[in-house]
């Protein structure tokens, strides 16, 4: 095996930097560089899952005594069975975190006061796979806004990873390159945030700020002027030649390329080394990378994880820091102090050397209100993540992580463990440019890692869709510990997914993932066996078990409704005491539901949104899931990593804005979704008519579950029948739906399964 170079120029010291004596005299506590906190509300909790355990139980129970005679509806009765076992298990869980969740506080003054500006050195991680989805002034209004860190400019690097390998994100990148020598010291001068100039100029008039209003439309035109360059040539998709000249990097693409076929490319826009790198105030500037890695047919590139991986080889040459910092192109810093409260975790003297990585919430700037696709992710930032880090730490869900740099190298936790806070920029040779970047060049072709362990104990890992979750699974099972920060002011802020395909596609990825990882060795109960506590494995769980949720899902909004229109009841009767326990759950259970997200900051009907998204996303996304890692289990297809759009067009983002639901292409998931409404719909009707013939008392239940589905679904008829805009449901869908639904009522008639 080659040795990997990143981890083998690492060396340990003995000493954080600048540790000094009269410290001796604190107390152990004001010495601490964060606290824990535990979150309110937990008796209620405890008694709601108490409760709600009991009555579980009492519904199973129920279930297994009262299994009707055959022919009686037996095969429905047992697979309601089948499906609320399944329900209680994912429930217990979910519960596996929810029981302290903790809230960690960093002192950032108690930084400053120990270390003043002796600070490890910082490498960051930006990945961009496509410059259509991509836009290149996305991507360098994030690149922006984290040079602007206020943070030692000489200790940050940031290098951009561009697998589109684009000339057209180059040029981009080279613009930011001359802009920010105007552009960091406006920051610094003025504190302003957030640091990404787009979305700096779209929310603030300057108004607020301390700069005079002259200084600040100079600079709002600087910008707008460059990215209306950048604009213009990746419409055109042409550098003109007097720009080229600029640059020795565009020459690059002298020869003709495309992504997928192309020598590597590493150009050091800014060297932090060079003592002419500075802004217009005299003041180093932090050192900028671009990297495309080489790309050749016959190798797979294994997408985001491969381009982290060149990344940790290819800085390891040019700056090769103790942190490692990680964000999609489309997460720009919302937070200037993101990178020293991280820092307050790892040099933390009592737990600081426990600590492999630092996580951070993934949140988006385009929300709506009422969180129409369900995406804001509240309830998993807030409740989840924070009960993870009570129980083992986090996952490492991708952008928005610290990471040593090296226990991404794959070093094992050790007591005696001593971190090199002092590597980085400074003790590499004075080696030119040019120099430095052959050899990172070497470090990013295909064949470097052939015969190695990168992708496998070293680096992220490969093959699998959330490269991030599985290599953070790896991590916390070589000993290390992780925390979630959670700062007031979030650190990151990105670009969510503003339609239904979007929200569909991507959680079709991270289902899909997380249920291969279940189902691989990798299966944190496997795995994880007796290297992480069962709480921690139980929480990885969560997220493992999302697709094949999507069954008992399937299950339950289909064959209670079929059922009712049949005649056939499924649930104890309205008299019976032994509804109680069906409906204390039901409500307790989502009363609890509401309250989370309430107490998470979303709206009443944020919540109402998000659970029809649920719905939406189990008998799509998450079963697409199930079949498809099924089929790669079989050997039968490979993995993809569909790169989700940060852009959408005028008409479609006005009806995101008015939280009108988009559907207008006709999509396999589109028709699962009709179908299923429209079932729900005449079964409900159906039912209206049994109860006038059997009365209230036995069906009632059955029409509860298959009313409340209806409910959920009226904005789906209302894009079915209502709706004349483009973002409506296709006729040909509807069509084709109704036939779906013949067919399941007439199948439903004729084999006695229900
Ligand atoms: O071949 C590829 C494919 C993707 N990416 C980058 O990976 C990032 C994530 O892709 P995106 O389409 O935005 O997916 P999301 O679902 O938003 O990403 C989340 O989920 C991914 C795993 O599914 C993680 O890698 C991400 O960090 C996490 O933010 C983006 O910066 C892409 O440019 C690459 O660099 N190369
Ligand atoms: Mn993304």
């Amino acid at each position: 095996m080659r040795p990997a170079p990143a981890s083998t120029t690492l060396s340990s010291s003995l000493q954080p930097p600048g540790k000094v004596e009269s410290e001796k005299m604190e107390t152990s506590e004001s010495r601490r560089l964060f606290a824990t906190e535990s979150l309110g509300g937990r008796a209620m909790y405890r008694l709601h899952a108490v409760t709600v355990a009991a009555g579980i139980l009492l519904v199973l129970y129920y279930r297994a005594t009262h299994v009707p005679a055959a022919g009686e509806g037996r095969a429905a009765w047992l697979g309601m069975l089948a499906a609320e076992l399944w329900y209680s298990a994912y429930w217990v869980i979910t519960q596996s975190v929810r029981w302290n969740p903790v809230h960690r506080r960093p002192f950032k003054e108690r930084l400053a006061a120990r270390y003043g500006e002796r600070l490890p050195c910082v490498d960051i991680f930006v990945c961009t796979a496509d410059p259509q989805s991509e836009p290149p002034s996305l991507v360098i209004s994030t690149v922006l806004s984290l040079m602007a860190y206020d943070y030692p400019a000489e200790k940050l690097s940031v290098y951009l990873s561009d697998d589109g390998g684009s000339i057209l994100t180059f040029y981009a990148m080279w613009e930011a390159s001359s802009f920010a020598n105007h552009w960091i010291p406006f920051c610094k001068r003025y504190n302003i945030e957030p640091r990404s100039p787009a979305i700096y100029f779209s929310e603030s008039d300057g108004l607020q700020d301390l700069c005079t209003p002259k200084e600040w439309s100079l600079i709002k035109d600087m910008y707008d002027e460059m990215t209306q360059r950048i604009d213009t040539i990746v419409m055109s998709g042409k550098i003109p030649e007097e720009t080229k000249a600029n640059h020795k990097g565009f020459d690059e693409w002298n020869i003709e390329i495309n992504s997928k076929d192309h020598q590597p490319i590493v150009q050091i826009l800014i060297d932090g080394k060079d003592q002419n790198a500075v802004d217009t105030e005299g003041n180093v500037l932090p050192t900028l990378v671009y990297m495309a890695r080489e790309k050749r047919r016959q190798h797979h590139h294994n997408f985001k994880a491969g381009a982290m991986n060149a990344l940790i080889r290819v800085s390891s040459v040019i700056s090769n820091s103790p942190i490692i910092m990680n964000v999609d192109c489309d997460m720009y810093s919302n937070n200037k102090d993101a990178i020293r409260e991280s820092l307050c975790f790892f040099l933390d003297e009592e737990m600081g050397h426990k600590i492999g990585f630092v996580q951070y919430p993934q949140n988006y700037n385009n929300m709506t209100k009422n969180n129409i696709y369900g995406n804001s992710l509240q309830v998993i930032n807030k409740v989840e993540l924070r009960g993870l880090d009570s129980v083992g730490g986090p996952l490492y869900i991708g952008t928005g992580c610290f990471h040593r740099r090296e226990i991404l190298c794959g070093r094992r936790f050790t007591k005696d463990y001593k971190e090199d806070w002092n590597g980085g920029i400074k003790d590499q040779t004075q080696e030119s440019i040019h120099e430095i970047e052959e050899k990172a060049k070497f470090l990013a072709t295909c064949t470097y890692e052939l015969g190695t362990q990168w992708g496998d104990e070293i680096g992220l890992k490969y093959g699998c869709p959330v490269e991030d979750v599985i290599t953070g699974l790896a991590i916390h099972c070589r000993g290390w510990g992780s925390i979630c920060n959670l700062p007031t002011r979030p650190a990151f802020l990105g670009v969510g997914p503003a339609t239904l395909a979007q929200t569909l596609l991507q959680h079709k990825r991270w289902s899909e993932g997380n249920f291969s990882i279940f189902l691989s060795k990798y299966c944190s109960f496997l795995f994880g066996h007796g290297k992480i506590g069962l709480r921690l494995q139980m929480g990885y769980c969560i997220y493992g078990l999302w697709a094949p949720n999507s069954l008992a899902t399937l299950y339950y909004v289909t064959i209670p409704s079929l059922a009712l229109l049949k005649g056939t009841p499924l649930f104890p009767e309205m008299t019976s005491p032994w509804i109680a326990p069906f409906i204390y759950v039901f409500f307790v259970k989502n009363l609890y539901s509401l309250y989370e997200a309430l107490s998470c900051g979303d709206t009443l009907k944020g919540w109402w949104n998000g659970q029809r998204m649920w719905l939406v996303k189990r008998i799509t996304s998450y079963l697409f899931g199930v079949i498809d890692t099924l089929w790669k289990l079989l050997g039968l297809s490979q993995m993809s990593f569909a790169v989700s759009s940060k852009v959408s067009d005028e008409d479609v983002s006005k009806r995101y804005e008015q939280e009108i639901m988009e559907f207008g292409s006709s999509t396999p998931q589109l028709v699962i979704i009709a179908t299923i409404t429209l079932l729900n719909l005449v079964c409900m009707v159906g039912g209206l008519r049994q109860i006038t013939i059997v009365g209230f008392n036995v069906f009632s239940p059955q029409l509860i579950v298959c009313g409340m589905l209806v409910i959920t679904s009226i904005p789906f008829y209302e894009a079915m029948f209502l709706r004349k805009d483009k973002g409506s449901i296709p006729s040909s869908m509807t069509l084709s739906s109704v036939g779906f639904v013949v067919l399941a009522l007439l199948v439903v008639i004729l084999v006695p399964i229900v």
